[in-house]
């Protein structure tokens, strides 16, 4: 089987391979990936600092060029793309495909945006001083991406990364290497110079925490758990470098009595059990009033029986396995907290076993759960949802809010007026009204706020926040 090396310094390199492994059928073997070592990753950071002077003064046109050649490969195989993902990362064909084409919008919106490059002139309070005010790029930058956005994710923070005129050292999840391996080797075959992108497939606690430990790396972009995300935090502050932390979510999802019923059971499964819950915009928290209560339970049991759990690549399939056993059994360590703490698990939840080995499981919901159980408070990352009852408007948004994350917040209503309180009361960086808490645009601003995350916003021209820095220059004008 060919080994997909890693990138340092413009050259393939890498000879001991890592299996990946498809979760639809453990007998599937994607591929082989190089495993980089720490030394790896130290000779990356290296190559990356020495390509920063000349990259960083890369004309705007090149750029543009280079992101967008890119975007035009990656829409040009979003098939191939897209297959590739489910096959390594377990979510739908649809999906897969879905999620490609959002990576190569976002490469052509940045190969837009390096031509939009642009700064302030103004005037001194002194008089005959002009100012200029401009964006440079921070360094070498260190992206960490996770396993469920195996292409976005790395789309949404290597394009932004080049476009501003940094050099990068990627490193992404070690179960999930083929899309990332894939779009460094477009970059590389689309023009970009040696040294400027680097590719380190490997273990976090290897890889990633020797790009944590270096003195060179002077920005890091992280998403994945609340964990690592600390790690990278208190690293980062000791190094006196930037950081952007998008870690957990544990958003609501709320359900009002004048929600047209469909409407709202249509975006809470998607919510809950799309791309097997592994979203960290997933609501695994649905609270719903009283006067719909019932009517809502019993429409989403039926619409939950419909749900197609099943291979991936396969066509009808809604819900494809677990991304693997470690979190299969975390998921399942949930269900059993919930039952213990004594919320009723009224649909799903087990077990399945299909024509191929993989992990798959039945998208659970429970019902009669409170705000303080562990399966509303924590991060399940499974298709696990819990329905919280509520009196009216006020408790649910109290309970909504009540939650250590900030991610996103639904609510499905047919009042402007609550629509329009929620809006402005949510505490969370996105809210989204009678549609799905996932699934976001790739030009606007993500992030959140509280325990979801940290640092500026990633995607649209806001991710110019992080990936430069701001330099005000003042000159005599006479
Ligand atoms: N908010 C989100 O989008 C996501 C949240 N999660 C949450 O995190 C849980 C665990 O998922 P998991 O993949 O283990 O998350 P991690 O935080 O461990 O992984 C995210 C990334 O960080 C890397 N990493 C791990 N340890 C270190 C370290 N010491 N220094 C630097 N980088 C490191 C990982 O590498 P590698 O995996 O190769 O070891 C991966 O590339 C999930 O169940 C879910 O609750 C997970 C993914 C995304
Ligand atoms: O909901 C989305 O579209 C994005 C979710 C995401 O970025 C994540 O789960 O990490």
């Amino acid at each position: 089987m060919t080994l997909h090396q890693n990138l340092i310094a413009g050259e393939w390199v890498g000879t001991d391979g890592v299996a990946n492994i498809n979760p639809s059928n453990t007998n599937d073997v994607i591929g082989d990936y190089a495993r980089a070592s720490a030394d790896d990753a130290k000779a990356a950071i290296a190559a990356a600092k020495a390509a920063f002077p000349a990259w960083s003064r890369s004309g705007i046109l090149e750029r543009h060029a280079i992101l967008k050649k890119t975007a035009d490969e990656i829409l040009a195989r979003k098939d191939e793309l897209g297959r590739l993902l489910s096959r390594e990362e377990g979510k739908t064909l649809a999906e897969g495909i879905g999620e490609t084409v959002r990576a190569g919008q976002i490469f052509e919106f940045f190969a837009g945006e390096a031509l939009r490059l642009a700064g302030e002139v103004l005037p001194s309070v002194r008089p005959n001083i002009g100012v200029e005010i401009t964006r440079e790029p921070v360094g070498v930058v260190g992206i960490i991406t996770p396993w469920n956005f195996p292409i976005a994710i790395p789309a949404w923070k290597v394009a932004p990364a080049l476009c501003y005129g940094n050099t990068v050292v990627f490193k992404p999840a070690e179960l999930v290497p083929g899309c990332s391996w894939a779009i460094v080797d477009i970059l590389h075959r689309a023009g970009l110079p040696k040294g400027v992108l680097n590719l380190v497939m490997g273990k976090g606690s290897v890889v990633g925490q020797a790009m944590l430990d270096s003195p060179d790396v002077q920005a890091i972009t992280f998403t994945g758990s609340v964990g690592t995300g600390k790690r990278v935090a208190t690293a980062s502050v000791e190094h006196n470098r930037k950081f952007q932390l998008e870690m957990g979510g544990k958003n609501p999802f709320v359900v009002l009595d004048d929600a047209d019923l469909s409407v709202a059971v249509e975006a809470a499964v998607n919510s809950a059990f799309f791309s097997t819950g592994q979203r960290c915009t997933a609501s695994s928290r649905i609270i719903v009033t009283e006067g719909i209560h019932d009517r809502f339970v019993a429409a989403m049991g039926e619409r939950i029986k419909g749900l197609v759990v099943d291979d991936a690549l396969k066509a009808g399939t809604h819900i494809g396995p677990v991304v693997d056993q470690s979190q299969l059994n975390q998921d399942t360590d949930y269900i059993a907290i919930g039952k213990n703490e004594g919320a009723k698990l009224a649909f799903g939840g087990e077990l399945i076993s299909r024509d191929t080995p993989g992990f798959y499981l039945q998208p659970a919901l429970f019902t009669e759960a409170t705000n303080e159980m562990r399966i509303s408070r924590e991060e399940i990352f499974g298709p696990v949802a819990a329905v919280i009852r509520v009196k009216d408007y006020d408790e649910a948004l109290s309970v909504a809010n009540d939650t250590p994350f900030g991610l996103s917040s639904g609510i499905a209503t047919t009042s402007l007026k609550h629509a329009t309180h929620f809006k402005r009361n949510a505490e969370a960086g996105m809210v989204m009204v009678n549609l799905p808490t996932a699934g976001v645009d790739f030009h606007v601003p993500f992030g959140g706020r509280k325990g979801s995350s940290y640092g500026s916003r990633e995607q649209g021209k806001y991710a110019a926040e992080f990936y430069t820095t701001v330099k005000t220059a003042y000159t005599p004008t006479a």
